[in-house]
């Protein structure tokens, strides 16, 4: 069996592409996978670390206005669809699989022109510009949530199947190794903050001014990933050195080992972080990124706090002392933290993997 995979941009796009290939990998030992991304990118680190060959096209994202920008785009859109081309006809592949962000239109593009049977995915309820123009064209649509159905037209059934989750331990198990790994104290209680995969600078700048106000009196781990672009103004922010129980990163390659021991989450609500989140029982408070398509972030957050799996603080009223508070008020009462993890989990879809390529192989 031979497939090419295609996304990028982010790793809630990304990282969907990889946990299909990871469960093709446990299905199919002979299986030959290409992945097709852009150049010096986010998905370009991802598919060497996991292992997966890589291919590059050239593209642009669409501006959404008229004007000269969109004119170089396009310029650019056919030539990343003509290095699909020769990376298809020459790879040939049994079937061609996307899952979002722009890279996939040139990839998705020519591998329906050259005939191949091609499949989608989408994560969020409200699919992105890309899925939404491809989804007429290719053979299968496969999607998070019922609700996408409205959006994306479809010459066969659209089906939906959550969203595919890397291989992660299946338990928090708090092991020792986890804590010393990550260089935390195991009596502690932690919280995992993070941005997405590319980092959220309101989230950086409440938890700084929280490090730097509470320092001294803060009992429990906190381990903050700042995105990579964010890091240095992160560090260079800090008033005094940082005490043992408090790690700063720019980006969290080994993600499993943070969650094995977080008990508190506290991030934005990327569609892929919370599948994750309800997959693993973990409680969050969720900070939903007010900039994101029609503010789809905070529409996904709420569906997490309907069912008690968090608590939710909208952008507008978040600074450090109701966060802190917010976490100690959590932290402090097991109760609490054993229910929203029990609510975590209604929201959970086991198998989306297996099913995403059960129905790959349907049209194969
Ligand atoms: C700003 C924006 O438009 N963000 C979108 C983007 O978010 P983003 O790319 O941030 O995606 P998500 O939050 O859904 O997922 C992040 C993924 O990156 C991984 N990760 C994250 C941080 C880290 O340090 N290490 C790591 O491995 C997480 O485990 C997860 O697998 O795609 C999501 C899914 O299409 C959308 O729902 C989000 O709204």
């Amino acid at each position: 069996m031979r497939l090419i995979i295609s996304a990028g941009g982010t790793g809630g796009h990304i990282y969907p592409a990889v946990a299909i290939v990871e469960e093709f990998r446990n299905r199919f030992k002979d299986v030959e996978i290409l992945y097709v991304g852009k150049k010096d990118s986010m998905e370009e680190e991802v598919a060497k670390k996991n292992g997966i060959n890589f291919k590059t096209v050239r593209v642009l994202p669409l501006p959404r206005r008229f004007g000269k920008k969109l004119f170089i785009s396009l310029k650019e859109l056919l030539i990343g669809i003509n290095d699909a081309r020769k990376i298809i006809k020459d790879f040939k592949p049994d079937v061609v699989i996307g899952t979002g962000g722009y890279v996939s239109g040139p990839v998705l593009l020519a591998a329906t022109l050259l005939r191949k049977k091609t499949v989608i995915h989408e994560q969020n309820s409200l699919p992105g510009i890309t899925n939404k123009f491809l989804a007429k064209r290719v053979d299968k649509v496969l999607t998070t949530y019922e609700a996408s159905k409205t959006y994306l037209k479809n010459k066969n059934e659209i089906v939906v199947t959550g969203n595919p989750i890397r291989n992660f331990k299946k338990k928090r198990e708090k092991l020792i190794d986890s804590y010393l790994k990550l260089g935390l104290n195991p009596s502690l209680k932690t919280i995992f903050s993070f941005g997405g995969s590319n980092g959220y600078e309101k989230l950086n700048k409440v938890v700084l001014d929280m490090i730097n106000k509470y320092s001294d009196e803060i009992n429990f781990n906190i381990y903050h990933q700042t995105g990579k672009d964010n890091y240095k103004s992160f560090m260079d922010g800090l008033k005094g050195p940082l005490k043992d129980n408090i790690k700063i990163v720019d980006f969290v390659h080994d993600i499993d080992t943070v969650y094995d021991i977080t008990d508190l989450a506290v991030t934005s609500s990327g569609a892929i972080t919370l599948s994750e989140l309800s997959l693993l029982k973990i409680p969050s408070i969720l900070i939903p990124k007010s900039y994101t398509a029609e503010n789809h972030q905070e529409y996904n957050a709420k569906l997490y706090e309907d069912v008690g799996a968090s608590s939710m603080i909208l952008e507008k009223d978040l600074n450090s002392s109701l966060l802190y508070d917010k976490i100690k008020e959590i932290l402090a009462d097991e109760k609490i933290l054993e229910a929203m993890s029990k609510n975590s989990y209604k929201l959970a879809k086991e198998n989306s993997s297996q099913i995403i390529v059960d129905e790959i192989l349907k049209i194969l």
